[in-house]
């Protein structure tokens, strides 16, 4: 019996887990210089500028807002797009609800007056919006669209953006083993697949509107895209909404909800207007913040937006498991997992300090069946089966499982090259730059959950003996087991 177990993560673009925008697949077109996106030039522009430099320049005031702008090189651009806000009647110039400020995030959204729990503060109408629609309608667009035109066009690419995109190999080596580095590298390659369609189809014949545009520049704008599309909006499938992109995640807020929605204003409700609401009452001074997504894992915010947070549970490890193509059961077990929402190949999220998914242990042992239990495979199980694999099977097919999920994780492991202890020791000398910080955190995340999966496995060895397996169970169902689970025998 072969069992196929990868302990490796797919590409974002294809995991099951949410994204932070739609449709990942298709690389957004994003129109260049039109006059609706003059201001979304500024604010970019201040959003990198601001963080490159934010070291030297910034305090933080313990709200985290800061209260000066450093340069006065960025006091004006920050100034300026206000005044596009302004003029475009985004918002009131007497009376703001909240401003563009710079915080410990870099820029963020400051409320200017006391704000109750799930107030609106931003609106952002559709013609602000960059979606592909903007790129369609500009002069790019007419002749067949660029894909990130817009923020390749832009002086401030120029700026290194800290995500795992731009790093370099010497700082990806830290997170050696892990799956965030095969996640990381294959978005990278990827992203140069998609560079080098987009530079021979559309960057070498509109040279005239592109200076030399690098690897570099195409993974930085990607970067720029992925932390700060919006996602799970209705039939829109990735959009960049000025101003409201200011927005910074607040680990605190734990609510489920989604703090933005589009809405129809105006006649017929035809004008689509994005709107972002407060999670939680803000005080005038302090940064209005929102839940990016609970269900991220550290790796994913890493890999998203180039933070992650303490908290354990967003520690994960994803376990690809896979019914091998070369099981002479293949198409009985695939079919039983089809008919239970699973396919050959099944991706499943551990979570630090969380029990196992439901339906792993079942996945589990329907992969391992094989020998005297492969009857159970029959069709007239087939209704039956799932229900019974949630249990164990026979003792040969639980050692098995147990077996190989310890054997995966233990080589998934070796991978490392530090172990938890080593990682905590650097964490706790608390003199860890903030980027190596982040890859010493992930590490250390992932590998603590594979010895919690290890342990589980471990434990379920231990009680191999006294477990009762499915020849048990049918037998007592039907009275032929005694109370001390001797066998009934009957003339
Ligand atoms: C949608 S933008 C928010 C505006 C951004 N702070 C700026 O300066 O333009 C998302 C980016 O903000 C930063 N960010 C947001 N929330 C953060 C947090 N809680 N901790 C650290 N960085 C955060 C990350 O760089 C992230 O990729």
């Amino acid at each position: 019996m072969a069992m196929v177990f990868s302990p490796s993560v797919s590409l974002p673009f294809f995991s099951r887990r949410p994204c932070c925008s739609t449709s990942h697949k298709c690389c957004p077109f994003i129109s260049p210089r039109s006059k609706a996106t003059k201001g979304i030039e500024t604010l970019f522009a201040l959003a990198t500028t601001t963080r490159r430099r934010r070291k030297s320049i910034i305090t933080i005031r313990s709200t985290g807002v800061n209260a000066s702008l450093g340069s006065s090189a960025e006091a004006g651009r920050l100034e300026s797009f206000w005044r596009w806000l302004c003029e475009r009647g985004v918002v009131s110039e007497d009376s703001p609800l909240v401003k563009p400020g710079v915080v410990r995030e870099g820029l963020g959204l400051v409320a200017q007056r006391n704000i109750s729990q799930n107030e609106v503060v931003v609106k952002v109408p559709r013609k602000l919006w960059i979606n592909p629609d903007t790129v369609a309608a500009s002069q790019i667009g007419s002749e067949g669209g660029l894909p990130v035109a817009y923020l390749l066009r832009h002086p401030s690419r120029l700026h290194k953006f800290y995500h795992l995109l731009n790093r370099s190999e010497e700082e990806l080596s830290e997170i050696q083993g892990t799956q965030l580095l095969s996640t990381t590298l294959g978005v990278k390659d990827y992203v140069k697949s998609e560079f080098l369609k987009v530079k021979e189809q559309v960057i070498a014949p509109h040279s005239h509107l592109f200076p030399s545009i690098t690897l570099d520049d195409f993974l930085w704008a990607f970067g720029i895209l992925r932390s700060r599309a919006f996602s799970r909006l209705r039939g829109e499938s990735l959009v960049l909404i000025p101003f409201a992109d200011l927005i910074n995640h607040g680990s605190s807020i734990i609510s489920e909800d989604v703090a933005w929605e589009i809405k129809g204003t105006g006649l017929f409700s035809k004008e689509l207007v994005f709107s972002l609401r407060t999670p939680l009452a803000v005080k005038a001074g302090e940064q209005v913040l929102i839940q990016y997504d609970l269900q991220k894992s550290n790796a994913e915010l890493a890999l998203d937006y180039g933070f992650i947070e303490s908290r354990s549970d967003r520690d994960a490890y994803t376990l690809t498991l896979e019914i091998p193509e070369s099981d002479s059961f293949f198409g009985d077990k695939l079919d039983i997992a089809e008919s239970n929402g699973l396919g050959e190949t099944a991706y499943f999220d551990i979570v630090l300090g969380h029990a196992l998914p439901q339906a792993m242990l079942p996945f589990l042992r329907l992969v391992a069946l094989g020998g005297t239990d492969a009857f159970l495979l029959e069709s007239i199980f087939r209704n039956s089966i799932w229900g019974h694999l949630d249990m164990p099977i026979s003792r040969a097919n639980e050692e098995l499982i147990c077996r190989v999920v310890r054997d995966a994780c233990n080589s998934a492991l070796s991978a490392y090259h530090t172990t938890v202890e080593e990682d905590e020791e650097l964490m706790d000398a608390g003199t860890l730059d903030p980027k190596l910080e982040i890859a010493v955190r992930i590490r250390a995340g992932e590998k603590k959950v594979l010895h919690q999966i290890d342990r589980i496995f471990k434990e379920r060895e231990m009680e191999l003996d006294s477990l009762e397996y499915y020849q048990e169970r049918r037998l007592k169902e039907l009275g032929l087991v005694g109370e001390q689970g001797e066998i009934i025998f009957w003339e």
